[in-house]
C-alpha cells in the first residue's frame, strides 16, 4: 500500500502525542523487576511496547520482539537474570542488528546465552538464573541500549554493577533516562566519571508512574509547523522538565524559526519566521531526530552538516543510505563521510515528478518524509503502516490536522 498525501494550506490542530516507547519499555522492565502491583499509566500502544508487554506477561518458550531494538536488548538482560529458558527472535532486520557487546558483558556476569543462528546476532537462546554483579568493561560507542539493559538489572545483582565504558559514548541521554527511571523506582545508580557508572545492590521499590508523551514523535509536528506557511499546533502530554534527550529538538527547531511555549497540557508551537542560513549540528545524543532535520533543512533550503550519526547504520535500516536515496527523489544531493556525517551544500537535481518514498521498514522514514507533502503535493509514502513501531495513530493525527490521505494498493499489498 502507498499513501498519497495532500497537505492543508495552514495547519491548526491539537494533537495527543503517543507515549514514549523508550520510557514505556524501561518502566515495564523495572516494574517487572520490582515485583509490585502499582500501576504504570499512559503506556504506549505501539508495536515496540506491545511486544514487551506480551513477553513480560505471557512469557512462552519463544518470544518474538519483531523490530523492537529496546525490547531485544532489555529483554536479553532481563531474561538472563530471571529463571526460565527462552528463545528470543525478531524480524529479519533484527537478525542483522548486532548484540555481541551485550551478550559478552552478560556472559561475564555468568549468563548462559547462545546464538541460535549467526554469531553476534539474534536470535538468542537464554537460560536465565540469578547473576552475581561485577565490574564490566564494554564499548559505549555502538548502542546505548546495551548499557541501559545492563544497568536495569544492576540493582538485583548480588554485588550491584560497575560499568566502565570505552570509546565515545553514543546516545548518552538514553543512559541518563535509564538512570532517572531507576532512581524513580528506588534504585541507587549514578555516573562516577564520564565513562563509569555504578549501581548499588538495592532492590527496586514499586511506585505509580506516568509515562510522558514522545518527544521524538513531537519532532514531526515541529517539522510540519516550520514547512507550512501558517501553523498553530498544540501537542499534549509533554512535560516541561522532560527525561527525554529528544526534547533538545525544541532548541534546534528554535534556530529554524519555531518557538515552543509550555502550557498546562503540553506545548504550543509558533512560527516566528527567523531561520539560520545553515545548520551544523552534532546528533550523537539525538540520533532519532536525524531524519527529521535532514528533510526539514533541505526543504527550507538550509544547507547543513550533521555529525555524530555513527549509530544510524544499525537502526531499523541503514538510515544514512536511505536518506541519500530518498532525498535524491525530491531533488537533493546529500553526501556522507566516515559512516557518521551527512551534509548538503545546496546541490540540487531535477526532482521526480511523482516521487514514491520507500520506507525500508523504518517508521521514521515514513514520519519524517510525510511533512514533505507540504512542498511536494505529489509525494507518496510506501508501506505507510510502518509507523506503528512507535506512533500507530500518526496518519489519523495527520487527517485531524487537515491532511487528505488517499490509499493506493500496490502489487505486493493487493496480492496479500
Ligand atoms: O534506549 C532507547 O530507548 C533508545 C536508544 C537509542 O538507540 P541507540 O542507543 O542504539 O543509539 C535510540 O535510537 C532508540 O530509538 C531508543
Ligand atoms: C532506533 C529506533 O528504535 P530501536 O533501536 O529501539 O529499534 C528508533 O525508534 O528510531
Amino acid at each position: 500500500m502507498r499513501y498519497l498525501l495532500s497537505a492543508p494550506s495552514h495547519i491548526k490542530a491539537t494533537i495527543q502525542l503517543p507515549a514514549s516507547k523508550s520510557i514505556s519499555n524501561r518502566a515495564l522492565i523495572i516494574h517487572a523487576l520490582s515485583k509490585g502491583n502499582d500501576v504504570l499509566s499512559n503506556l504506549s500502544d505501539c508495536d515496540d511496547t506491545k511486544v514487551m508487554v506480551k513477553a513480560l506477561t505471557e512469557g512462552g518458550e519463544v518470544i518474538d520482539i519483531l523490530a523492537a531494538g529496546t525490547a531485544m536488548r532489555f529483554l536479553t538482560a532481563y531474561l538472563s537474570s530471571t529463571p526460565g529458558t527462552h528463545i528470543i527472535i525478531g524480524t529479519e532486520r533484527m537478525q542483522q542488528r548486532p548484540i555481541q557487546i551485550l551478550v559478552n558483558a552478560l556472559r561475564e556476569l555468568g549468563a548462559s546465552i547462545e546464538y541460535t543462528r549467526n554469531e553476534g546476532f539474534p536470535p538468542l537462546r537464554i537460560e536465565g538464573a540469578p547473576l552475581a554483579g561485577n565490574e564490566i568493561t564494554l564499548k559505549g560507542n555502538v548502542s546505548s541500549q546495551y548499557i541501559s539493559a545492563l544497568l536495569m538489572i544492576g540493582p538485583i545483582l548480588k554485588n550491584g554493577l560497575q560499568l566502565r565504558l570505552t570509546g565515545e559514548v553514543v546516545s548518552r541521554p538514553y543512559i541518563n533516562l535509564t538512570l532517572q527511571l531507576m532512581k524513580d523506582f528506588g534504585a541507587s545508580a549514578r555516573w562516577t566519571s564520564d565513562q563509569s557508572i555504578s549501581v548499588e545492590p538495592q532492590p527496586y521499590r514499586c511506585v505509580p508512574f506516568t509515562v510522558e508523551s514522545d518527544w521524538s514523535a513531537a519532532s514531526y509536528w515541529y517539522q510540519m509547523a516550520v514547512l507550512s506557511s501558517e501553523a498553530d499546533i498544540e501537542l499534549t502530554g509533554l512535560f516541561r522538565h522532560s527525561y527525554q534527550g529528544d526534547s533538545r529538538g525544541a532548541e534546534v527547531f528554535a534556530r529554524l524559526g519555531i518557538e515552543t511555549e509550555y502550557t498546562e497540557e503540553g506545548i504550543r508551537l509558533r512560527k516566528n519566521g527567523s531561520c539560520v542560513k545553515r545548520l551544523d549540528e552534532d546528533f550523537v545524543d539525538i540520533p532519532d531526530l536525524a531524519q527529521t532535520f535532514v528533510v526539514t533543512c533541505a526543504l527550507l533550503d538550509v544547507p547543513f552538516r550533521f555529525t555524530g550519526l555513527q549509530s544510524l547504520k544499525i537502526k531499523e535500516t541503514d538510515r544514512i543510505e536511505a536518506l541519500k536515496a530518498e532525498m535524491k527523489k525530491l531533488g537533493y544531493v546529500l553526501h556522507d563521510e566516515d559512516d557518521s556525517i551527512l551534509y548538503w551544500n545546496g546541490e540540487r537535481i531535477e526532482p521526480q515528478a511523482c516521487p514514491v518514498i520507500k520506507t525500508y521498514e523504518d517508521h521514521r522514514m515514513a514520519m519524517a518524509f510525510a511533512p514533505a507533502a507540504i512542498h511536494y503535493p505529489t509525494i507518496q509514502i510506501d508501506e505507510p503502516q510502518v509507523v506503528s513501531k512507535s506512533y500507530p495513530g500518526y496518519w489519523d493525527d495527520l487527517r485531524k490536522a487537515g491532511f487528505v490521505i488517499e490509499a493506493h494498493a500496490t502489487e505486493t499489498s493487493s496480492r496479500q
